[in-house]
Formats: structure tokens, C-alpha cells, sequence
């Protein structure tokens, strides 16, 4: 594993792995590890699942690890208005790889009910996130535009929203809802990862200081943004 303390993204920590293996392996580790820290001062671990891709392995990779499930608290960044068992669901993915292997008791998972479209689906969890604030822990992967979540370049949310409704999102389904820069700030820790040569113009620009919707996010909050080479590309 290659790391590196020092990569240059604005007010935030950086790592850099050789591959995605190697960057899930040390990801479920150390979310594993500060969530058995964090519960030894408190009753339950809330934790933000991002959605996409990027976790997949991470995610594999702690279902098969001892923790006390019981006092974990699963909400997500942001979710897809597709029916609840639609394949493109956020939350399926989470159910696949990681919740049901490990057994979750659904009563601890707070999904976004985005099948009720994306205004209903954003004003229903507001109360679930105003409840869980602050989070312990919020994961949020990258799209090749620098969205995170499904807060898009040039979208605008009001100062004291949370959740918000997406309804011309410029990747498939148009339709989401996501907690805003606001919630998702609002975090004892927030890990990034990063992975892949699509992203690399992305992470260029960021590097750059260009105003993403994931530097913003990073530069407001407690971050990590964890790279494997491929995203970095020469910049290494
Ligand atoms: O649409 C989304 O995209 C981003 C990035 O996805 P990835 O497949 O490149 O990991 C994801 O973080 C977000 O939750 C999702 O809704």
C-alpha cells in the first residue's frame, strides 16, 4: 500500500493507494477501528453511506468484520427516486454488500424514501437527519463532474436546509434527493475516496481550487480525501 500524508487538496488530509483493493482494505479497517473508539464514549455510531460505486468493496470487506452492529446507525448522503427495489437504489447496494451479509436489524437503517419523488422524499427525512446531527462518520464517493452525493456543480441549497429534492440531475435518474453541504458538514469525520482515471480530471481541478461541490465539502468539514494512482494520475 502506498501512502502519502501531504497531498495538496484544500483543508483536507490526503492518502494515496495503488489500487481501489488496497484503498477499500485500509477504509474498512479504519472506519471499523474509530467507530469501536467512538463507542467507547458513546451509545451509537451514526454513520452516512454514499451511494455510487466507489464502496463497494469497503463495504464487502466490513460486513465480514466484528463490530457490535447493534449499536450502529446507518442513514445515506443521497438516493435515487427509483422504487425501494430497484437495482440503481443507493440503499441496495448497502443491503447487498455490506447490511444483510452482517445481518443488520432494519430498524437501525434510516433510508431516504425517495420512491415518494424527490420533494416528498426530501421534506420525509428531514426529521430522520435532524435527529441523527452530528454524524460520526459520513463516506462520500466522487463523480466524474466533482459531484458527491447527488449535490451537482452550480446547484444551490438554502443556507438552512438539510435534504434537499434533485429534479434535473445531470446523471441518470434526474430525480434524487441529498442531504446538503449543510448535513453533510456536519461530521466528526468525513472520508472521501476517490478511485479511477475517469476522475482524474476532476481531482485535477480540485487540486487546482476549483469551487466542486466535493472541495466545498472537504474544505467545510473535518475531511479525508483518500486517492488511489489511477485518479491521481501524474500528479503523484
Ligand atoms: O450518482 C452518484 O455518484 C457518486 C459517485 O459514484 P461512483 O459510482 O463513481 O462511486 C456517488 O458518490 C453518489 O452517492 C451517487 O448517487
Amino acid at each position: 500500500m502506498t501512502t502519502s500524508n501531504n497531498l495538496p487538496f484544500p483543508a483536507a488530509s490526503g492518502r494515496v493507494f495503488a489500487d481501489p483493493p488496497a484503498m477499500a482494505h485500509a477504509a474498512s479497517t479504519m472506519i471499523a477501528e474509530y467507530a469501536a473508539m467512538r463507542l467507547t464514549q458513546q451509545d451509537y455510531f451514526r454513520i452516512v453511506l454514499a451511494g455510487g460505486t466507489t464502496f463497494a468493496l469497503t463495504y464487502q470487506l466490513l460486513s465480514r468484520t466484528a463490530a457490535d452492529w447493534s449499536r450502529w446507525r446507518f442513514y445515506f448522503g443521497d438516493e435515487r427516486c427509483v422504487p425501494p427495489d430497484d437495482p440503481a437504489r443507493n440503499s441496495q447496494l448497502a443491503w447487498t454488500t455490506w447490511l444483510r451479509p452482517a445481518g443488520i436489524d432494519p430498524r437501525q437503517v434510516f433510508e431516504i424514501p425517495a420512491e415518494l419523488g424527490a420533494v416528498a422524499g426530501a421534506a420525509a427525512y428531514t426529521p430522520d437527519v435532524i435527529a441523527a446531527l452530528p454524524f460520526d462518520l459520513v463516506l462520500l464517493g466522487m463523480g466524474e463532474d466533482g459531484h458527491t452525493a447527488s449535490v451537482f456543480p452550480g446547484q444551490i441549497s438554502l443556507a438552512d436546509q438539510l435534504v434537499m429534492p434533485v429534479t434535473h440531475a445531470p446523471k441518470p435518474p434526474p430525480q434524487r434527493v441529498t442531504l446538503t453541504p449543510a448535513a453533510l458538514c456536519n461530521a466528526a469525520w468525513v472520508l472521501i475516496l476517490v478511485t479511477g482515471d475517469s476522475k482524474r480530471a476532476a481531482v485535477a481541478a480540485w487540486r487546482d481550487g476549483a469551487a466542486l461541490p466535493v472541495a466545498q465539502i472537504a474544505a467545510g468539514s473535518r475531511s479525508s480525501v483518500w486517492c488511489d494512482e489511477a485518479a491521481l494520475g501524474n500528479a503523484i
